[in-house]
């Protein structure tokens, strides 16, 4: 039977059902978020999420115009990453507890506490500020398009 994580490696978060609804304005059939197992300190790496990557001109002809547009992140030299597992399940917020690097060359995002988390809270990075869905956690966000060049994760750059 195999192990259920490598050894050395703390598991510090999971990606579960979230008990949110539906968020119909952008077509999710299930609205997902990922949520802290236990509790993690500020710094603490959560996820090292090894991605797909797409290059540039597949993301300008395809990508997108396509609902994977709201899933990926962009790397500094215009290519994009498609985040696998848990990594793409983090939910926006405008404070959020998560903070995140794109290692375009590794090929992976990594996620890092951003201020101490307790066991049960939801993990969220910022998006950007301007999205292109109805916030559920704030009443002042801006809606955009979903063609719009920087409504999306990938308009994110830290
Ligand atoms: C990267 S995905 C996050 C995972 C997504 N919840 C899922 O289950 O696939 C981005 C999408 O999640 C939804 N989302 C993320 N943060 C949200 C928030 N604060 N309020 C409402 N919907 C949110 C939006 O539909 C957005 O297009």
């Amino acid at each position: 039977m195999l192990p259920a994580q490598a050894p050395g490696c703390q598991l510090l978060a999971c990606c579960k059902a979230a008990s949110v609804p539906e968020t119909p304005w952008t077509g999710e059939c299930k609205a997902r978020g990922v949520f802290a197992e236990t509790e993690i300190g500020r710094g603490d790496l959560i996820e090292t999420a090894h991605c797909i990557l797409v290059p540039r001109d597949e993301y300008e002809t395809y990508f997108r115009h396509t609902v994977l547009e709201h899933y990926l992140f962009r790397t500094p030299s215009g290519d994009h990453l498609l985040a696998l597992g848990a990594g793409s399940l983090f939910n926006h917020s405008a404070q959020p507890n998560v903070d995140y690097r794109v290692d375009g060359g590794a090929v992976v995002v990594r996620f890092y506490a951003a201020r101490p988390v307790a066991a049960g809270e939801e993990l969220t990075i910022f998006y950007g500020s301007k999205l292109w869905f109805v916030d559920r956690n704030a009443s002042d966000s801006m809606q955009g398009h979903m063609d719009c060049a920087d409504t999306s994760l990938a308009a994110v750059e830290l």
